[in-house]
């Protein structure tokens, strides 16, 4: 066997405040790890057994344009999970009831079970010491707690998978989506193919009957192929917007 950890998993309870003050107990997760390295198991005996103590908690953003595979990720890391006998819980926002209400769909048909939540707070309510990985998907259009809400998940122990857009149709940073970025261990930017010429896609257009939507449109506009599709740089167009197409035309 090489390079094997053995876990062993306790839980220590901890009182916090939350930001209306009030207190509130929950469980960290604490792995203590027994280690292994290169299938050499360390030859130390009780006091002097080397124990690696860790905690668990961390996040994982999975972000990009639409249909570049954020929600494929997403369920590919949670069917991982549950190889390894790990407790997932995945929710959505309550707002994005495009292919279902309980699942995380992708746009290739694959799906998870998933909860949906009005508000970011609302999570730890179906979190217990039984779950190891929480998975969210469509990040972008929670409020702002989310932020916190990932942080604390993380600062307890669990492991954190996150997919949402990085930028909305304007190509402009999407709600909470900055911050997570920024405060997670790992990030992973996927890129769709441009509808147009074929090149990797960061962007999303979005097209009102065929035309690009205006910069001045509203944000949110839940949808799919009917509304949008990716787009490189070059072929990301935003009328009144700052797009490259834009600006080449207004030299023009
Ligand atoms: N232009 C495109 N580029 C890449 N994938 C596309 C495109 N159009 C449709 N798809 C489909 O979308 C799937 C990805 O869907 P999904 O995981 O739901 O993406 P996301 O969550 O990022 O919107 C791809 O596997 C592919 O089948
Ligand atoms: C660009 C953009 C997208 N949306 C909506 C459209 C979809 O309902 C989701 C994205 O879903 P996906 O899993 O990434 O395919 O977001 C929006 O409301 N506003 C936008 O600017
Ligand atoms: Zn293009």
């Amino acid at each position: 066997m090489s390079g094997c950890l053995l876990a062993k998993i306790g839980y220590n309870t901890s009182t916090d405040k939350n930001k209306d003050g009030k207190s509130f107990s929950k469980s960290v997760k604490m792995r203590t790890w027994n280690a292994r390295i290169g299938g050499l198991p360390l030859r130390l005996k009780g006091e002097n057994r080397m124990f690696v103590s860790m905690q668990g908690g961390w996040a994982e953003v999975i972000c990009g344009s639409m249909f570049s595979g954020k929600s494929e990720e997403l369920i590919r890391r949670v069917r991982r999970a549950r190889f390894a006998k790990q407790s997932i819980a995945v929710f959505k926002p309550a707002i994005d009831d495009r292919y279902s209400e309980t699942a995380v769909v992708s746009h290739n048909g694959n799906e998870i079970v998933a909860l949906p939540v009005a508000r970011a707070a609302d999570i730890w309510r179906h979190i217990d010491d039984e779950v190891d990985v929480v998975g969210i998907d469509e990040a972008q259009f929670f409020d702002e707690g989310i932020v916190d809400t990932v942080a604390e998940l993380a600062n307890h122990g669990y492991r954190v998978i996150i997919a949402g857009l990085d930028q909305d149709f304007r190509g402009e940073p999407f709600g909470p989506m900055p911050k997570l970025m920024a405060m997670a261990e790992l990030v992973t930017k996927l890129q769709a193919v441009c509808a147009v010429c074929g090149s990797p896609a960061s962007r999303t257009q979005r097209l009102i009957d065929g035309k690009p939507a205006h910069y001045d449109d509203p944000v949110i506009l839940v949808g799919a192929e009917e509304a949008y599709e990716p787009r490189c740089r070059l072929h990301h167009e935003v009328p009144n917007g700052v797009s490259v197409k834009s600006r080449c035309d207004a030299e023009n």
